[in-house]
């Protein structure tokens, strides 16, 4: 049989530089995704030092503050954490679109892996869920995907 080349990412942070980008916008939500990233990285060998945590008022300006994060060059991967949760207006709608293609954007344009842990629920309830308890927590889940995105981008 022919030898398939394959390429997988390893969860090795050890020499990493990562900035997490968090939101004040629910911030109790919030501080548990920025947490779980924060743990996650450190579990796979990043160091305190080598971590940075920028806060931003809401999802709306995470795509601006990831671009100048990324351009700067002193980031391997970034992770954006915040949650919007759907109000009685389409508010709800405009943030999310824009957050989410923002920050598709910055990643894209700059080749900076960028992690994607926005929250987007209807309820305050699903966000929880989502937050370190019964549905995982995707600040994780955002700084697992950074990382390994990172490992597969550096073998290609
Ligand atoms: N409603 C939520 C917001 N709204 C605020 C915007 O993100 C933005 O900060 C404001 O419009 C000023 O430009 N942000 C969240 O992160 N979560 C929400 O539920
Ligand atoms: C997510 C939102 O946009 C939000 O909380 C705003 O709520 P509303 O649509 O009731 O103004």
């Amino acid at each position: 049989m022919p030898h398939i080349k394959t390429i997988e990412g390893q969860l090795q942070a050890q020499g990493l530089k990562f900035t997490i980008i968090a939101t004040r916008f629910n911030d109790f939500i919030v501080d548990r995704l920025t947490g779980g990233a924060v743990d996650y990285l450190l579990r796979h060998g990043a160091v305190r030092e080598d971590i940075t945590i920028i806060r931003v008022p809401g999802a709306f300006e995470l795509p601006i503050v990831a671009s100048k994060a990324a351009k700067a060059g002193k980031s391997d991967a970034i992770i954006c954490v915040g949650a919007v949760i759907r109000g009685a207006t389409p508010h709800f709608d405009y943030v999310c679109s824009e957050a989410t293609k923002g920050i598709a954007h910055v990643a894209l344009e700059t080749g900076v892996p960028v992690g994607f842990g926005l929250l987007t629920t209807d309820t305050l309830e699903q966000s929880i869920e989502r937050a370190g308890s019964k549905a995982g927590n995707k600040g994780v889940e955002a700084a697992a995907a950074a990382l390994e995105t990172l490992r597969v981008l550096q073998q290609m």
